[in-house]
């Protein structure tokens, strides 16, 4: 059995990336959501266990201390971290599985599962950006400006990446990420690795020289 595929869906807060992973979702009912954990107050309407597993401060640490987490980042002022276990065992099933997280997170993933897919939204324009995370309604303007100013040190990242994907209408960009996941899934098919075994088998059989 192939292993699942780890797809991390990663940029600035307010791009989409909820908005997008939820269509996708919808689209792909099997894709696994991995729900992390975090230290920020709920929102309304948000769900422990679902939307997250909020934790104190206390029981964040505690985590961390027992090696809980996949990754683990600091962002404007609460913690957030992937449940590893969950990951783990989604991936050894051959389920694919995607993690929603901002940009330090997904670099420590590439360091630990470096076959990884890390995929970068990108809002068509800053400004934007500026107007869906204002247009959310979710934060107060100091927490705003502070998630719009980490946004462009955010993007210098990009370069960690896999992919870049453009959030400029829901439906296209996940179109974008389907279309990634499939030839991610060709390039791991089992049998192209056991095709090239068997080609090097018989290159070195006959002695042909690598092109
Ligand atoms: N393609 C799009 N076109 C217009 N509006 C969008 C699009 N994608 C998302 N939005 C809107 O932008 C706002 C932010 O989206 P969302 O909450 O999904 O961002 P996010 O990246 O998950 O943010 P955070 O990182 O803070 O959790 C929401 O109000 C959402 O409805
Ligand atoms: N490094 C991690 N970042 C995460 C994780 N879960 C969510 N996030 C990201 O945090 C910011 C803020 O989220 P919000 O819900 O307060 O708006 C956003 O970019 C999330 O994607 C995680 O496990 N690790």
């Amino acid at each position: 059995m192939n292993r699942g595929l780890l797809i991390v869906l990663s940029g600035p807060s307010g791009v989409g990336k909820g908005t997008v992973c939820a269509a996708l979702r919808r689209k792909l009912p099997e894709l696994t959501y991995s729900v992390s954990a975090t230290t920020r107050s709920p929102r309304a309407g948000e769900i422990d266990g679902v939307n997250y597993f909020f934790k104190t401060r206390e029981q964040f640490k505690d985590m961390i201390e027992r090696d809980a987490l996949l990754e683990h980042a600091e962002y404007v002022g609460n913690y957030y971290g992937t449940p590893r276990d969950f990951v783990e065992k989604t991936l050894s099933e051959g389920k694919d599985i995607i993690l929603e997280i901002e940009v330090q997170g997904a670099v420590k993933v590439r360091e630990k599962f470096p076959e990884g897919v890390l995929v970068f939204l990108l809002p068509p324009s800053l400004q934007q950006l500026k107007d869906r995370l204002t247009g959310r309604g979710t934060e107060t303007q100091a927490t705003i400006d502070h998630r719009l100013s980490v946004a462009v040190e955010e993007m210098n990242l990009l370069e960690h990446y896999d992919y870049a994907v453009v959030n400029d209408e829901i439906d296209a960009a996940c179109r974008r990420i389907e279309s990634i996941m499939i030839a991610e899934h060709c390039k791991r098919e089992r049998f192209l690795h056991e095709l090239f075994v068997e080609l090097e088998g018989l290159r070195e059989k006959q002695n042909i020289p690598e092109r």
